[in-house]
């Protein structure tokens, strides 16, 4: 058995590492390729050129290196790599790593085989190792890969690549039993590499799996965007450890709110620092009401605790009251309820990036209650739901697409093994069992699924279509075609121009701007009604389409028929000019009687000569007859 690790010993690796990281850090950015530029056309570092700090403030080149050893990178990845054999580099790897390590966007594309994998898992490695990502700290990075069996793949490199790191990993594909121990497990998890059908299964069901930051994030940037006039703070349990300690104790020192999810209910001691707990949405039960109630009145200081409940929610008080949990029940004095969902548009208006925010804060919340078990005080379905997006300033309800997929939920499990032991670097990372992988068929239904979620908010037309299409296997592929295509479509955004050209969010147009700054402040009746106009223009629009188009379609029909027609009248006239060339030279005497038109028919109606016998008769004759003069 391996003797632990002693604290001091701890320590020393731990500012070593903190030193590592500077230097990477300093490199990186010191010798940064130009953005959009080809490491490629560079020239190749020679193999003995010094690497990393030259002295001072100077680095070598990063760009043009040919060897993994030539870049800014931790040495528990460069030894992970020399260990599985790799040591130059290929084309794609040469050509992305200096960008990506410096935290730039990449979208790759070379052959297969080329080593795309490698391209990406370092990255992924370094950005961790660099951020001091650990155990605590949960998903930090997402590998979706198309099929279970890509995904086994490049759970592989990962786990070979990474084998030094600390970092825990998961592989959740479909096709498993057990998804309830995944569950357990998935929130522990620092690196997820998964199919998509998988990936959404966790986010529509696991609890608080949540790896995009948006219940507090999106509520905290709004509040933040509106200037209450008093320093806000947000906590969340996607935040760094670190990070959130230093929050932590800044809310303690200074007058300030504090947006939190129910992270900081628990544990954290506030000491007398919280006057108001306000809880704006139902806690799971009795005992997380008591956990955020907590977190004022410490000690021997007073404080006040406040729980807004929707009318469906109301039950959570008799479970309160049962509990003997003291209550004062406040209804609202609507005189002085003050709607924040106009400021909120108007804030959606001025910043459309917080559209995709708002709408996920909308979903997330809602997946929220959806999931709680307490199905007679969390019923989603009795959630005034148009308000409540309306309430967060967006202009349509999206679409909640799990709740359409309630009974639905797939298959799914595999058994995941914590690392057992820190000392054990090969167990730093989560074991599979290879044999229970499933590298089965391509799951058909979890990449629909991925793609419906591209597309925003289908119609219910649409919803229709994919149900018939559902139903019958032979309109499958031209469906999933469809999909495809979608994926890459560029999004309808509608641009509006100022006077001098600028481009301005779509509703600036209603929008009234606000003298001396450039803020826009829209107001919900003219929003609408520019909405009616525009849903007007386009069936008119659609209207007219699609009368040109029958129009178009007709004209088609009728030149088509009318070129039929021209085809099979000189088809006839060919076959019977070379029958009777045919004829005329196989068997002269035989010679086909003559056909004769009637001129005056306007529509060509052929009229057959009824004495076309006699006529050759009298040819002959006239034949005969000079044939005897010139004799
Ligand atoms: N720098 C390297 N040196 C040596 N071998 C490498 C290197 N990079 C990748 N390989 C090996 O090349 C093979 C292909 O790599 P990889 O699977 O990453 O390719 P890919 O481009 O992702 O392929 P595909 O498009 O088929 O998924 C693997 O066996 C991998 O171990």
């Amino acid at each position: 058995m391996k003797k632990p690790k002693s604290k001091q010993f701890r320590n020393k690796l731990r500012v070593s590492e903190r030193e590592t990281i500077k230097l990477l850090d300093s490199w990186i950015q010191s010798q940064k390729p130009d953005s959009g530029s080809n490491p490629m056309s560079l020239p190749p570092l020679p193999s003995n050129s010094p690497i990393g700090c030259l002295g001072g403030d100077s680095f070598s080149r990063y760009a043009g290196a040919t060897r993994f050893d030539q870049l800014p990178l931790s040495k528990k990845t460069v030894d992970g790599l020399r260990d599985a054999g790799f040591v130059e580099m290929t084309d794609v790897q040469r050509a992305t790593l200096p960008h990506a390590l410096c935290g730039r966007d990449i979208l790759g594309a070379a052959k297969t085989g080329s080593g795309k994998t490698l391209a990406f898992v370092i990255p992924v490695l370094e950005k961790l190792y660099r951020e001091t990502w650990g155990p605590e700290d949960g998903v930090g990075s997402i590998i979706i890969s198309p099929t279970r069996e890509l995904a086994g793949q490049l759970f592989d490199v990962l786990k070979t690549v990474g084998k030094r790191h600390n970092f825990s990993a998961g592989l959740l594909i479909g096709g498993r039993k057990d998804i309830d121990t995944e569950k357990e497990h998935v929130n522990r998890l620092n690196i997820l590499v998964c199919t998509p059908g998988r990936l959404l299964q966790h986010m529509d069901e696991t609890p608080n799996f949540e790896c995009s930051l948006l219940q507090v994030k999106f509520v905290y940037e709004a509040f933040k965007k509106l200037r209450p006039g008093i320093p806000l703070k947000c906590l969340h349990g996607r935040m760094k450890q670190g990070r959130r300690m230093g929050i932590y104790s800044e809310f303690c020192e200074q007058r300030s709110v504090l947006f939190s999810t129910d992270v900081a209910s628990r544990g954290l001691d506030f000491n007398k620092a919280v006057d108001w707990v306000v809880q704006v949405d139902c806690p799971e039960d009795v005992k997380a009401y008591i956990h955020r109630a907590g977190r004022t009145a410490r000690y021997h200081s007073g404080g006040r605790s406040v729980l807004f409940l929707m009318p469906s929610e109301m039950k959570m008080l008799e479970k309160l009251q049962a509990q003997k949990v003291p209550i004062q029940f406040i209804k609202a004095n609507k005189k002085r309820l003050q709607p924040v969902s106009g400021l909120l548009s108007a804030l959606l208006v001025k910043y459309p990036d917080m559209q995709y925010q708002a709408q996920r804060a909308f979903v997330t919340y809602l997946r929220s209650i959806h999931i709680q078990k307490e199905k007679e005080i969390f019923d989603v379905t009795k959630l005034p739901i148009d308000e409540f997006s309306a309430s967060l300033g967006l202009p349509m309800t999206p679409k909640i697409r799990f709740l359409k997929q309630k009974n639905k939920s797939k298959t799914a499990s595999e058994t995941i093994s914590l690392p057992a032991s820190e000392n054990s670097d090969r167990e730093n990372l989560l074991e599979i069992p290879k044999e229970i992988l499933d590298i089965g068929d391509i799951d058909e239904e979890e990449m629909d699924k991925a793609f419906l979620l591209k597309q925003d908010t289908p119609n219910e037309e649409e919803e229709k279509m994919s149900e018939i299409t559902d139903a019958r296997p032979a309109t499958r592929i031209s469906k999933k075609k469809k999909l495809k295509i979608n994926i890459h479509r560029p999004m309808g955004t509608r641009l509006v121009y100022d006077d001098e050209g600028n481009a301005l969010p779509p509703l600036a147009r209603v929008a009234e701007i606000k003298s001396g700054n450039q803020s826009f402040v829209v107001d919900q009746g003219k929003k609408n009604e520019y909405y009616n106009q525009m849903r007007e223009e386009m069936k008119q629009v659609d209207k007219e389409d699609k009368l040109l188009d029958r129009q178009r379609r007709r004209e088609k029909r009728i030149k088509q028929k009318m070129k039929l027609k021209r085809g099979s009248l000189e088809e006839e006239d060919d076959e019977e000019h070379s029958a009777s060339e045919e004829e005329a030279t196989r068997d002269r005497p035989r010679k086909k009687s003559k056909k004769y038109y009637n001129s005056d028919s306007d529509d060509g109606e052929r009229k057959e000569n009824k004495d076309s016998s006699s006529l050759a008769e009298q040819e002959a004759l006239a034949l005969k007859l000079l044939n005897a003069m010139h004799s």
